[in-house]
């Protein structure tokens, strides 16, 4: 691509030259004219403009094209709106913006997308419409909507839709978390709340925090005597990818330690392909065709993930801890699950790729919503020192000697609000995402099964109507206002039967975390100044820049 369009710029070069004109490569057919105008002057020689044909032919000839397309795709997407229109009867549909031909509203979008609809939803009203080049979207901003969706059409909506060109996985078939609700999710699902997420698991892995957060700070004392800055961003991912895979296979963990590593980085590059695989949403029945090699280099590092996670598997199954030894209480999640594949009296007969592509899916949904939400307590409590010399207050007044443990974190309740507060502000998951399976009532629009939804939980936590001060960090307004919160106002782990399985793990981390942050050390920037607290682009609720700081202990528990 590069060497065809050098090509065409020494082509463009050479009429230039046998036109008698000035050979600047310029980049637009405008200022390539002006500058020969420019050059001719510039250089003493004083002639006119001179219209150069074939170069005029050959720079128009993708603009004209493109025009001609745009023309063309314009008549057939109209013809098309008014044909499904008809077919939709005389149905109220939500106000929308006025769109454009081919591109819908995407116009009107920003980097940030909840922050986008947030105020197009200001003008256009709680439930609007939204296209996004091929795809519409029906886009829920307030408590009222979402409790109608999440709450009074739970069934109706409790099926996900998927973003961009799904082809690439591997796994196809045997989703869990990007499922539409099917007997595979709801037996899934049972398995989670039963089984693999039950109290009794995170009791048994209650040790194993413990252990990682003292790592944690270790990890961060021996830079702070070293005086070097940390990328704090780093360090609390490394955290909650740990934890995860010691719930997964704690059995395994420490033989398997460079394998995990492997994953942990192909998991962070499937996240990264996957983000830009849904942006194909836009090209509309064109993002089935792989245009960037997103695609091919996705299946290839689930490939790679599927490998490695096999491996894995056939040691527990061949290894002196096999599955079927150990009373359930005492497995890790690979045991559980490899346990019940053998389970023939099971509603559903669990087979090798079910399992992959479960840890994978786990592995999506549990680290970066965790490690963006950590990010972001600790960038509000250092940007507000007063905050953070508040809830140091509290932790000395019920924690006077020694780390604060989990079971200190119930009488910690400044702590648990600024856990809150995070959530609220800078939710990791800014967009739920639902489909409508059955034709159903919401307000007073008929939705038709196959309908998409994106719940804004960004604009419904920032809701002025519902929160004072809704941009400010003020932990204070839960310790207040808990009691008197409207169902829907507040709810980070999204809600009805689609909820987040993680919820109880990632407020007891988040919690332990982030007191023991706050206790053991004091935080210094480089610049002297505050963080930046710009959130990144598209669909995710995470920071744009990593978090760097020097961390300097003020108390050493493991000492
Ligand atoms: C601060 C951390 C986290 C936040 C803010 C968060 C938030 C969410 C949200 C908003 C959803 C979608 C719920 C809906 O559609 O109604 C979700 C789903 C999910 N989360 Fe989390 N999550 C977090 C951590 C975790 C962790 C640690 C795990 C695993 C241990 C996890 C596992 C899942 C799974 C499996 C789903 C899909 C559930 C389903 O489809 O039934 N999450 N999470």
């Amino acid at each position: 691509m590069e060497s065809r369009s050098a090509q065409a710029i020494e082509q463009n070069r050479g009429q230039n030259r046998m036109a008698g004109e000035s050979s600047r490569g310029d980049s637009s057919l405008f200022a390539s004219n002006l500058s020969r105008k420019f050059d001719a002057y510039g250089n003493g020689r004083i002639t006119s403009f001179k219209y150069n044909r074939p170069f005029l032919v050959h720079r128009m000839a993708p603009f004209l094209l493109c025009l001609i397309v745009f023309i063309l795709s314009a008549c057939l997407l109209r013809a098309f709106s008014v044909r499904s229109s008809a077919s939709s009867g005389s149905l109220k549909q939500p106000p929308s913006p006025p769109s454009l031909p081919i591109i819908g509203h995407i116009h009107l979008l920003g980097s940030v997308l909840p922050k986008s609809f947030q105020t197009l939803a200001r003008r256009y009203g709680p439930l609007m419409q939204i296209r996004i080049g091929g795809s519409n979207f029906w886009v829920a901003s307030d408590a009222a909507v979402a409790k109608e969706i999440l709450q009074m059409n739970d069934v109706n909506f409790a099926s996900r839709f998927e973003l961009g060109p799904v082809q690439y996985s591997i796994y196809r078939g045997v989703e869990f978390v990007t499922a539409p609700y099917n007997p595979y999710y709801r037996f899934m699902k049972k398995l989670c709340l039963t089984k693999l997420f039950a109290a009794s698991q995170y009791e048994r892995f209650r040790r194993s925090r413990g252990e990682e957060i003292e790592r944690l700070v270790r990890s961060l004392v021996s830079l702070s005597m070293e005086g070097k800055a940390c990328n704090l961003s780093t360090e609390l991912g490394l955290l909650m990818n740990r934890l995860i895979f010691k719930m997964i296979m704690s059995k395994r963990y420490s033989k398997f330690t460079e394998s995990v590593a492997t994953i942990q980085s192909s998991v962070k590059v499937m996240l990264e392909l996957g983000a830009k695989l849904g942006v194909y949403e836009v090209f509309g029945p064109l993002k089935c065709y792989d245009l960037f090699g997103h695609g091919k280099k996705l299946t290839a590092a689930m490939l790679r993930y599927d490998g490695l996670v096999e491996e894995i598997m056939k040691d527990y199954e061949n290894g002196e801890q096999g599955v079927e030894s150990g009373d359930e209480s005492g497995r890790d999640l690979m045991e559980l699950l490899l346990a019940a594949s053998r389970d023939d009296a099971a509603d559903i007969l669990l087979t090798r790729r079910h399992i992959k592509n479960f840890f994978l899916e786990m592995l999506f949904a549990s680290t970066d919503t965790s490690t963006a939400a950590l990010q972001w307590a600790m960038t509000e409590l250092i940007n507000n020192p007063a905050i953070l010399e508040k809830l140091r207050e509290e932790i000395k007044s019920v924690v006077p000697e020694g780390p604060i443990k989990e079971s200190d974190i119930p009488n910690l309740p400044y702590l648990q609000s600024v856990v809150k507060e995070t959530l609220r502000l800078h939710t990791p998951t800014p967009l739920l995402f639902r489909e409508c399976s059955r034709e159903c009532q919401v307000g007073e629009y008929q939705v038709k099964a196959g309908t998409r939804f994106f719940i804004n939980l960004y604009a419904i936590m920032r809701d002025p109507s519902a929160w004072t001060d809704e941009e400010e960090f003020v932990p204070e307004r839960f310790l207040m206002k808990d009691s008197t919160l409207l169902e829907f106002q507040y709810f980070p782990f999204g809600g009805g039967r689609r909820v987040c399985i993680g919820m109880a793990f990632a407020n007891m981390v988040m919690a332990l975390a982030i007191g023991t942050l706050a206790q053991c050390f004091d935080w210094e920037l480089k610049s002297g100044e505050k963080i930046d607290v710009k959130v990144g682009s598209g669909f995710s609720g995470a920071m744009a820049r990593p978090l760097l700081c020097h961390p300097i202990t003020r108390y050493d528990p493991f000492k």
